[in-house]
This record gives C-alpha cells, sequence and structure tokens, in this order.
C-alpha cells in the first residue's frame, strides 16, 4: 500500500489553490506538481471516498480517516454546518440540498477550501474527501491543485441506498451517525442477498436523534438521480486514471470492514488498531 498511497508533498497549500480555482480562470492555476526529486518531500495519504448517497462513505470514511491518522473532511457536513450557521449562504443553500440538487463547484471551493486552510493551521496533512469531487469539474481541478492517491468507490443495491437513507440518524450533541434500518434484501433479478443490522445510537444518544431534512424518499430518489446523471462520471474519469478501487459492500459494518481493510491492503493489527473505538 505504501508504494500507492505515499506520493510527495504538492508545493503550494491545496486550500490555497482550491480558493483560486473558485474563478472560472481553471488555466490560470499554476499546478504544485510533486516534487519527485526530493525523497524527503513525502506526504500523508491523500484519499477520495466515493459513492452513492447512503452508501456508508461517511462511515467507512471516518474509521478509515481514524486509522490512518488523517482528517475525514465531508463537503456535505461543510455544506450543513454553512447551512446552520444562518449566514449569507443559508437559505440559498437550504433551497438546494432540500430538493436535493448539487451546490455549486465556486460555493463547495469556497467552504473546502476554507475548511482546508483551518486544518494546515492546525498542522493536519493528508485527508479523506468524502463526497467531494462530485461533478466533472471538481474533479479537473482537484486534480490541477494535488494529486490524489487513491479513490474508493462503494457499492451497494439502490434499493438498499434507499432504505439505509431513511433510516439514517445523527445525534444533534455528539454529531455522531446512526442508523435504525434492519435491512434484509432477498437476492433477485441479479442482485445478491444483502442483510445489515442497524446501527443504533447509545442510552446517551437516543432521545436526541436528528433526521437530515434532504433524508425523505422523495429527495433520496432525486439525490440517486444526481448522482447517476453528475457523479457518476467522476467515476469514469479516475477509473481511467487506474486510481478507482472498486468496493462492493457484503453487508454492515462487522461484515464490511476487515473486507475493505483486506482490499486495501491494511493490516487490521497495525499500531492504529486502537483507533478504531
Ligand atoms: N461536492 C459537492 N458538490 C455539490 N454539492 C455538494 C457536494 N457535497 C455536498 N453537496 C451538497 O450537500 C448535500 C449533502 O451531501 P452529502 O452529505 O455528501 O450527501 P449524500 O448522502 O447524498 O452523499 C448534497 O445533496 C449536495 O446538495
Amino acid at each position: 500500500m505504501a508504494a500507492i498511497t505515499r506520493l510527495l508533498k504538492p508545493s503550494s497549500p491545496i486550500s490555497s489553490l482550491l480558493k483560486r480555482s473558485g474563478s472560472t480562470m481553471v488555466s490560470e492555476i499554476e499546478s504544485p506538481r510533486p516534487n519527485f526529486s526530493d525523497p524527503k518531500a513525502s506526504r500523508n495519504f491523500q484519499w477520495v471516498f466515493l459513492g452513492c448517497p447512503g452508501v456508508g462513505k461517511g462511515t467507512y470514511a471516518s474509521r478509515l480517516s481514524n486509522f490512518l491518522g488523517v482528517p475525514h473532511i465531508a463537503t456535505g457536513d461543510l455544506v450543513r454546518a454553512e447551512l446552520s450557521s444562518s449566514g449569507p449562504l443559508s437559505t440559498q443553500l437550504a433551497e438546494i440540498v432540500n430538493q436535493g440538487k448539487l451546490v455549486s463547484d465556486e460555493i463547495i471551493f469556497n467552504l473546502l477550501s476554507k475548511r482546508l486552510e483551518a486544518g494546515e493551521k492546525k498542522g493536519e496533512s493528508g485527508f479523506i474527501l468524502d463526497g467531494f469531487p462530485r461533478t466533472i469539474r471538481q474533479a479537473e481541478i482537484l486534480d490541477e491543485v494535488t494529486e490524489i492517491d487513491l479513490v474508493v468507490n462503494l457499492k451497494l443495491r439502490e434499493d438498499v441506498l434507499v432504505e439505509k437513507c431513511l433510516g439514517r440518524r445523527t445525534c444533534s450533541k455528539c454529531g455522531k451517525g446512526f442508523n435504525v434500518a434492519t435491512i434484509n434484501a432477498k437476492a433477485e433479478d441479479g442482485r445478491p442477498a444483502i442483510s445489515m443490522a442497524p446501527l443504533l445510537p447509545p442510552s446517551q444518544c437516543a432521545d436526541k436523534l436528528i433526521i437530515r431534512a434532504d433524508d425523505t424518499e422523495e429527495v433520496v430518489k432525486a439525490r440517486l438521480n444526481v448522482y447517476q446523471e453528475t457523479s457518476k462520471p467522476v467515476e469514469d474519469f479516475y477509473r481511467d486514471q487506474g486510481k478507482l478501487l472498486e468496493f462492493d459492500l457484503p453487508g454492515g459494518i462487522r461484515a464490511s470492514w476487515p473486507k475493505l481493510l483486506e482490499a486495501l491492503n491494511i493490516d487490521e493489527s497495525e499500531d492504529k488498531r486502537s483507533a478504531l473505538g
């Protein structure tokens, strides 16, 4: 794995470059190509998680980020934080998100570069991006500003995705995500059977659970359509670069996590095991 993942450090902070790319003058960007001649300039993992709404990008990206010691950055979380901040963008964002549409690339670049900048100030390096890039333009700009080492594409049958989204709950106090759905989908039409136990909250979170406003059946279906039309091509973008690792989730976390580590060639007994919680 080290060979795939330990590439070299970009010469400028990705946050400032993403900010500049918020304008349409993408061609103006001076790409900070990795400096392969400096063997000391090794950097941390720069991974992307792709997959349909409800597939579990947040769950697995967050576990891996603890395991690998890099921040998990979910653009959906950044959008929701902005939404609840009652800042100038919040009304506009609520309208877009609650219809299941994508926020403009400019707004996303802006939120992401602010998050990366704050992380750089705290000494963060590397990342697992979740929910970004979601358009070809976002993928192209990300490619202009830094090197992505690996893209994990999580996959699950669509009927299960809807059930999972409808079962999602978040603790309004600690922010942790849970799922109250018990999934037992039978094998049919060439789709494999899949069972997933619910991921229930501990007692201190049980009375603080909230449901995302965009997790209604109608909006989930709209988001799945947007994914097929706009985000699916991003898979091809990375497939063509030879960076896409396809991973069909075999079931819930218990069944999937060890298999995912195996697919990533990560030994679970490595020193970061304690981070798993
Ligand atoms: N990279 C992005 N580009 C455009 N819009 C985004 C992006 N990331 C998040 N959003 C907005 O935030 C919403 C929630 O995103 P996310 O939490 O990633 O949801 P999902 O469960 O659909 O994967 C999206 O439906 C979209 O409106």
